[in-house]
């Protein structure tokens, strides 16, 4: 793909590779023990955990994560469409999706997403499941003035499914939490068995009313699976606290718009905002059942 390669710090012995070829970059992420990770500052724990860059104009930004081999991503296009293109040391195959699909979730203004020649319109907040086997993925923005953010997950994959369009009043849709716990919020199950079929890929928004702060709390595990959360509706002096870690070793990330959350199986995930704000959830592993979830007694936390 491309030009060569740039800077290979792996070899400089680092624990990553930061490879920058043409508007596409791909930075690659090793998984983690948690018996290390209780021991990581807050440098260590966000170079390891937390996305900070995903969407910037006219660029396709990438992590590779050993973490269910995820590939995590925002593409930003200007007033020229964005391949997503595959990358012979990381993804391996010739297309990027010839052994993977891909969830992708448009958190900006009206754009397009074209998978092999046929045009998919995606208005802010409206997904699309792309099928394992596609070949060209490319996308535009209706206007540069206002661009298209498409939040992008992909998973290995090993069936071809239909490509579909999920709306957001096509959604799955759970209302949750309190008021008075300050958690009321409304989930969006859209990549979900009920909604569209897909072969690990499970995929959400979860919205906060105004007024709430808490996501996932109580909190839970699910050592069957891993997720990634990528936090948005956030105004620039607002942020999240972002809890993970063992129940009883917990950890905290402070997390800004648009930026997104590794969660390792044996890790909690919950959150809470200066203000309320939107995230979406996606997951890949053993199962593609939303309610598998081991929950933690709240004196279980540390
Ligand atoms: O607000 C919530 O609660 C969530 O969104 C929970 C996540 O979807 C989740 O953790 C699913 O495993
Ligand atoms: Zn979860």
């Amino acid at each position: 793909m491309g030009p060569p390669p740039g800077p290979d710090v792996r070899k400089a012995g680092l624990h990553r590779v930061f490879r920058e070829v043409s508007i596409m970059m791909i930075d690659v992420r090793q998984v983690s023990h948690p018996e290390a990770v209780r021991r990581y500052d807050t440098e260590e724990l966000r170079r390891h955990f937390l996305i900070e860059r995903l969407f910037e104009p006219g660029k396709v930004l990438l992590t590779y994560s050993h973490i269910e081999r995820f590939v995590i991503g925002g593409a930003t296009p200007q007033s020229v469409p964005l391949k997503l293109e595959s990358d012979k040391a990381t993804i391996g195959s010739p297309n990027f999706l010839d052994r993977r699909e891909l969830g992708v979730f448009n958190i900006g203004g009206p754009g397009k997403v074209e998978v092999d020649g046929t045009t998919y319109v995606l208005g802010h907040r409206d997904a699309l499941y792309v099928a394992q086997g596609s070949k060209d993925v490319h996308f535009s923005s209706d206007s540069p003035d206002h661009p298209a953010k498409f939040y992008l997950l992909s998973t290995p994959a090993h069936h071809r499914y239909e490509t579909k369009v999920v709306r957001i009043a096509e959604a799955k849709k759970m209302d949750l939490g309190d008021q008075a716990t300050a958690n009321k919020r409304s989930i969006y199950q859209m990549i979900h068995p009920d909604v569209v079929q897909s072969c690990q890929l499970v995929m959400g928004m979860t919205q906060l009313d105004a007024g709430n702060m808490w996501n996932t709390m109580p909190c839970h595990v699910h050592d069957r699976r891993s997720e990634v959360y990528l936090y948005f509706d956030l105004a620039a002096d607002a942020r999240v606290i972002h809890l993970m870690g063992e129940p009883d070793q917990t950890r905290h990330l402070v997390v800004a718009d648009g930026q997104a959350i590794l969660s390792p199986p044996w890790s909690i995930h919950s959150g809470v905002g200066t203000r309320a704000y939107t995230f979406i959830w996606g997951m890949g592993g053993d199962n593609i059942d939303y309610t598998d979830m081991d929950m933690v007694a709240m004196d279980q936390l540390r």
